[in-house]
């Protein structure tokens, strides 16, 4: 699998910390893991938003808008998702190590690949938050309308209805939507801040 040889690190006098203090944060990523429709994308934003507002330099990384561009050439087979979610995962690395808080938003629906990014990171630095919401829910928001053809045999291995997906057993943070309690974005983000700032990843 590794192909590289003969190369060394280059280190350089400007390091992680010294970009951590000129930004007063403290570089993490955010993993957010959940079905399709779960809200994944729109807490990413309303983080985003959340801690921009508060001065703190966030970039996301949404599944769908990097297979616009870097993993184009993947499928949804699950190779292919554990090299998109591997990926994601390596450039999330490099934001971090910028000092920016990555906000990662895929579906990843595997354990073991989720596993294999946290490894990447220190400990800490990898904070999984888990979309807990029901597929029925998820399914009856359809918001691209992918729910109604994978049930019509129109979309092959779409995960929850023909493909698997395996919730976290132990993560940093759970965001539920469940029975009749409604959540807002706004709220399940600010359960996110609360953790950061708890965590002392808002201050160098
Ligand atoms: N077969 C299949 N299964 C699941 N999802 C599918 C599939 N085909 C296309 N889509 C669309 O692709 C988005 C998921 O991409 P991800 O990169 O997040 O997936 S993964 O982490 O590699 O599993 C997903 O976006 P979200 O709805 O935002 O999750 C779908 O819009
Ligand atoms: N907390 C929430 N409460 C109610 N509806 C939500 C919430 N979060 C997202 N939605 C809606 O659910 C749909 C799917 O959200 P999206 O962020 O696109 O999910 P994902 O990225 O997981 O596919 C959208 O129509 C969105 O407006």
């Amino acid at each position: 699998m590794d192909n590289s040889a003969n190369i060394a690190w280059h280190k350089c006098s400007v390091e992680k910390l010294d970009r951590q203090q000129l930004l007063k944060q403290k570089g993490c990523v955010i993993w957010i893991t959940g079905l399709s429709g779960s809200g994944k994308s729109t807490v990413a934003c309303a983080l985003s938003q959340g801690l921009h507002m508060r001065g703190k330099l966030t970039y996301i990384l949404d599944g769908d808008n990097v297979r616009h561009g870097l993993n184009r050439d993947l499928s949804f087979k699950a190779e292919d998702r554990a090299e998109n979610i591997r990926r994601i995962a390596e450039v999330a690395k490099l934001f971090a190590d910028a000092g920016i808080i990555c906000i990662a938003s895929l579906i990843s629906p595997y354990r073991k690949d989720r596993d294999a990014c946290r490894a990447l990171f220190p400990e800490g630095d990898f904070i999984e938050v888990y979309m807990d919401v029901p597929l029925h829910v998820c399914e009856n928001r359809d918001p691209k309308g992918l729910y109604k053809l994978a049930r019509a045999g129109k979309i092959k291995s779409f995960t929850g209805v023909d493909d698997p997906y395996e919730p976290p057993l132990k993560c940093e943070i759970v965001l539920q939507q469940k029975g009749g309690d409604c959540v807002s974005p706004g709220e399940m983000a600010e359960t996110v801040i609360s953790y950061l700032e708890d965590k002392g990843y808002l201050q160098a």
